[in-house]
């Protein structure tokens, strides 16, 4: 469970999140959007251990990980964070992605490695894949470490559409069967609608709409952009 609670954050006294709450269950996904600069990235970097905000608290699992001067480090939250950049390390092979960040417990990394298609590729650079086995791999180190988080910041956007179809539905079954609580930041508003558990729009660092469970109700492509829209023209 990933718990924000009145999280407020500035950068050079600039505001960037403004009174930010949601939540996300375990085996679920929410999907964050909102125009650039909306913040989406801040908040994930709070929810990570990254950043520490100047108000607000982060609870995950129950246990308070950000409050007031107190922030768990990065390493023990239990929480992985998949960067738009992806973040993988030129100098490491496919398979020493994995087994520097493996946790003995559970599946092993050769099985992941099945599981995300890059068998065959165990030997490989970074520069030695294709776009796709890139992002491929960055899920497969952020399942490696047995997350009970997942944060994902845009990592499938410069993919062509069956291969983002193909890597999402692989993510969301991950997230379901290893009962992980996750966001994903998306500028994708069908994608959302049809796939995500929960949505949140976020406005000017501010959520605008948050539908939990949205499964129980239909909400519609007009309904999402006309947040946006309000933005676009400052009302
Ligand atoms: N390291 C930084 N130093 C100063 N300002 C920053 C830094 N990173 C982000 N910002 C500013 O914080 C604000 C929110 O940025 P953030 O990356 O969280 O937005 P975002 O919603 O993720 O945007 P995008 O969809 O373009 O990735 C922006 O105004 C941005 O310019």
């Amino acid at each position: 469970m990933i718990q924000v609670n009145q999280v407020s954050f500035s950068r050079n006294k600039k505001p960037i999140l403004r009174d930010v709450s949601l939540q996300a269950e375990p085996g679920q996904c929410l999907a964050l959007l909102g125009p650039s600069g909306a913040g989406k990235t801040s908040l994930l970097r709070i929810i990570a251990g990254l950043e520490t905000p100047d108000s607000g608290e982060v609870i995950l699992s129950a246990q308070v990980a950000t409050k007031g001067a107190f922030a768990a480090p990065p390493e023990e939250r239990k929480t992985s964070m998949i960067f738009q950049s992806l973040a993988l390390w030129p100098h490491m092979t496919v398979e020493q992605h994995i087994a520097f960040v493996e946790r003995g417990d559970g599946e092993t990394g050769k099985d992941l490695l099945t599981r995300m298609k890059l068998d065959g590729k165990e030997k490989h650079y970074p520069d030695q894949l294709s776009g796709g086995e890139k992002q491929r791999l960055a899920i497969a180190r952020a399942l490696a470490s047995k997350p009970r988080r997942l944060l994902l910041d845009e990592p499938f956007s410069n993919l062509d559409e069956i291969l983002k179809e193909n890597l999402l539905s692989l993510f969301l079954e991950q997230v379901r069967t290893q009962n992980i609580a996750s966001i994903i930041v998306t500028h994708n508003v069908n994608e959302a609608i049809e796939k995500a558990d929960s949505m949140a729009i976020m406005v000017s660092g501010r959520i605008k709409k948050f539908w939990i469970n949205k499964k129980d109700r239909i909400i519609t492509r007009k309904e999402v952009l006309e947040c946006f829209e309000e933005y676009r023209y400052g009302k």
